[in-house]
């Protein structure tokens, strides 16, 4: 079992067990390598990113420290800003196949001209192909709906991002999505393993094979076919510009969702959005052999770099599912204890939650609450 999900109950163990020996044989969750640990501690891969990125794993290296976390960071401080970065990219990538795990901000890409981006080409080297994002109510952080609780699975290796784009004559531009039948049903076995796990009850597809026949056509019946070995779990399936609206009107309905990559994005920002902002929605990438966990709507928030304004919660509920999947759910629930705490009503918060704690302040009470 994948070391991130929490363990089974009874019943859904029971229910595991009754999936047939294909489902079982071919997902991620069985064969997942493990990370590294020697003499009790835990090597992990620190890319701290762009924009806020300095400043937010500042505060997780001071939170773990106060916590005595067993976990040294390896850091690399590479940049989308940078016009090279092959070296330093090659760096980081041998370390994470090291360490097996890294702990990420948001790297920065340049819009239409220069570079790809460094964050999907990380996904793809290491095929971290399930990107998961909580969406959930924070006790004392206002929001515009009450008993949000949704869990986003999207497909980060293929889709809109697959960077295959030309221009067939001028004024004419041809841009690839890709969705492949292997790939489309790992990522719905992911979340129908996902929710049995969990204790979740339904998995909503999200698609728009009414335009996209051939490709999100694939995507749905392929994730419709996975759905049948899973009887115990309900699922459905939503056009991507109804899942919108029903997201921002009625967000209570949805438990499990599993879509393609751009989709991912969308409605990870609506998320972000709806609980609170970009500042407190952790998120994670796994794929078999590597994990790498990062703020869940992944924002790089050049704006405020450098201001100490930055809500770090994001990036530290990340590194507490990091520390759930490294096996230490007592360091995990002891931070994510102290992160409620100090968000919880009353309590002085950043300014993306309307207070003025600056980053270092908040951290200083995360500490206090630990
Ligand atoms: N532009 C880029 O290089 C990248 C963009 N993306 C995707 O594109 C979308 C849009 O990106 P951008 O326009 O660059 O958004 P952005 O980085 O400008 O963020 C949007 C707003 O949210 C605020 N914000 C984000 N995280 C915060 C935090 N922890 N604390 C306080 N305020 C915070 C920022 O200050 C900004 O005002 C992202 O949501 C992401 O999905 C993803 C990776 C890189
Ligand atoms: O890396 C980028 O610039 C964009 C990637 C993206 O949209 C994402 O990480 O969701």
């Amino acid at each position: 079992m994948l070391r991130s999900l929490a363990r089974p109950s009874a019943a859904t163990a029971q229910a595991a067990s009754r999936l047939s020996a294909r489902a079982m044989m071919s997902t991620i969750v069985e064969d997942a390598v493990g990370p590294k640990c020697y003499g009790g501690t835990y090597t992990v891969t620190l890319i701290p990113g762009d924009g806020i990125g300095q400043e937010t794993a500042a505060s997780v290296k001071a939170v773990f420290a106060a916590a005595k976390v067993p976990v040294e960071f390896e850091q690399f401080d590479l940049s989308g800003f940078a016009q090279e970065n092959d070296g330093l990219m090659r760096e980081a990538l041998s370390s994470l196949r090291r360490n097996r795990v890294g702990l990420k901000g948001i790297l920065y890409t340049p819009i239409r001209q220069g570079h790809g981006s460094f964050n999907v080409a990380m996904r793809k080297e290491l095929d971290i192909y399930a990107s998961v994002a909580h969406c959930k109510n924070m006790p004392g952080v206002e929001a515009r709906h009450k008993d949000v609780d949704f869990v986003i699975i999207r497909e980060n290796t293929e889709g809109e991002y697959s960077g295959l784009e030309h221009q067939s004559v001028p004024g004419v531009v041809e841009s690839l999505k890709i969705i492949t039948r292997p790939k489309t049903e790992r990522i719905a076995r992911y979340a129908f393993d996902y929710a049995l796990r969990n204790g979740r009850k339904r998995v909503t597809i999200v698609h728009k094979a009414n335009i996209m026949k051939l490709a999100d056509g694939l995507f749905l019946n392929t994730c419709r076919a996975v759905a049948k070995e899973y009887p115990s779990i309900q699922y459905n399936d939503m056009i991507v510009d109804n899942t919108a609206m029903q997201l921002v009107s009625r967000p209570q309905q949805f438990d499990v969702m599993v879509m393609p990559n751009l989709y991912g994005s969308i409605v990870s920002n609506i998320g972000a959005g709806l609980i609170g902002g970009p500042g407190i929605v952790p998120g994670a990438n796994y794929g078999r052999e590597f994990a790498i966990f990062e703020p869940g709507s992944r924002h790089v928030a050049k704006d405020i770099q450098g201001r100490n304004t930055a809500n770090p919660s994001s990036l530290i509920l990340s590194a507490v599912m990091m520390l759930r999947h490294l096996q230490l759910p007592a360091h995990a629930d002891q931070i994510e204890a102290a992160v409620h705490k100090t968000l919880s009503a009353g309590a002085p918060r950043t300014p993306d939650l309307g207070g003025t704690q600056s980053t270092t302040e908040f951290t200083k009470a995360i500490i206090a609450n630990l």
